[in-house]
């Protein structure tokens, strides 16, 4: 009698100094990081930077040029080996859903469950219709479901086998804004109820933020900084890594102390020793919620030009010295451009790269 294949989830993946390529040409350059157990993790990144490729080698498809890729303590690529993709307990979402077009939504989904005993894979499909908030749907065929519900049926039909790792390969982007806001939350909450370690691609910030714990910032095949949303936002480690995530500027500054800078916006002090000497000249980075329009304020800039976001107006200010910064006002504070407007400098860590 065949049984339900035991269920064990992913521990950890881990990655040293992965690189991967095509032709002999390095495309991925010594990716390194960790994922573990009931993890949502994300490599991000613009377009070309080598996300699917170093997806494509954890799911093993693609022979590494270097480095090694772990799952649970055991290699499962390196140069010279490499488990078969269908031996590693890895599910995949991509952007074309690609669901069978002549099975129905429970057939599709109770796909790869063919060694399971048949009244487990119904109760698997059953729970799995209801969990993705499909239920009553199991007969319908897929070109008669919307395109979020069809990314939900490919999602229960990934994770159906209970594999240990979930690769999703820009799995939103063929999905309207509105459906996208709506799903990206139900699908983290799914694969958190399920325990299940997932790595996304996206070049989406606002989709990373939204789905993931970890975020590996990628760039030319480089990964700047693996961190939560929170740390890659508030303290970038590379200057890629700072204007890729978020809106802000550089203000040249110089260091007058150990948690201390002088620029535009005055001498700050921020809460942490930044590391840099005395005298040094650096970039500092400002982003919108670090100043805040005031009226009581004496520090001035002139709006040249502004964006309602419903909730808030993002401005864009020309300081005394000419530089122009972000600032942020409450919805309330509708000033027009050219108008003077006061500014607080609400500035914690200070994030400083050396001038360039
Ligand atoms: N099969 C292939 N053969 C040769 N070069 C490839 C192949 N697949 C991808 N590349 C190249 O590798 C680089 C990285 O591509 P990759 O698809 O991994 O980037 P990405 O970050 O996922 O991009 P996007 O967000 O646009 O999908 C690109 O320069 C691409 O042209």
């Amino acid at each position: 009698m065949t049984s339900i294949p035991l269920h064990k989830t992913l521990k950890d993946m881990t990655l040293t100094n992965v690189s991967v390529g095509y032709d002999g040409d390095v495309v991925v350059k010594r990716a390194a990081f960790q994922l573990l157990e009931g993890q949502i993790g994300c490599l991000l990144g613009p377009s070309g930077c080598g996300k699917s490729t170093l997806l494509r080698a954890i799911a093993g498809f693609e022979t590494l040029m270097a480095g090694e890729i772990r799952m649970d303590d055991q290699v499962i690529s390196s140069p010279s080996f490499s488990v078969n993709p269908e031996n590693r307990s890895i599910g995949m979402v991509f952007q074309d859903i690609a669901l069978f077009p002549h099975l129905s939504i429970a057939e599709n989904i109770a796909f790869g469950l063919s060694d399971w005993p048949k009244a487990s894979a119904e109760e698997r499909v059953a729970y799995l219709l209801e969990l993705v908030g499909l239920a009553g749907f199991q007969s319908r065929y897929p070109h008669s479901l919307s395109g979020g519900q069809q990314q939900r049926v490919a999602l229960a039909r990934a994770i159906a086998p209970k594999p240990k790792l979930l690769l999703m390969d820009e799995p939103f982007s063929g999905l309207d804004a509105k459906l996208r806001e709506e799903l990206v939350p139900d699908i983290r909450e799914i694969l958190k109820h399920e325990k299940m370690s997932a790595l996304l691609v996206t070049h989406d910030q606002m989709e990373a933020f939204a789905m993931a714990d970890q975020v590996s910032v990628m760039d030319a095949g480089v990964i700047h900084q693996t961190g939560t949303p929170y740390q890659i936002y508030h303290e970038p480690e590379t200057r890629f890594v700072a204007s890729f995530i978020g809106h802000g500027d550089f203000l040249p500054a110089t260091v007058c102390g150990a948690d201390c800078v002088h620029s535009d916006l005055g001498t700050i002090r921020g809460d942490l020793d930044h590391g840099f000497a005395d005298n040094t000249q650096v970039d500092l980075l400002v982003r919108p919620d670090d100043i805040l329009h005031d009226d009581d304020s004496e520090f001035v800039g002139v709006i040249v030009s502004k964006w309602f976001r419903g909730s808030h107006f993002l401005y864009r200010v020309k300081l005394s010295s000419g530089k122009v910064v972000y600032c942020f006002a409450s919805s309330h504070h509708n000033h027009a451009i050219g108008q003077e407007i006061g500014l607080t400098v609400h500035l914690d860590h200070l994030v400083m790269f050396p001038r360039q």
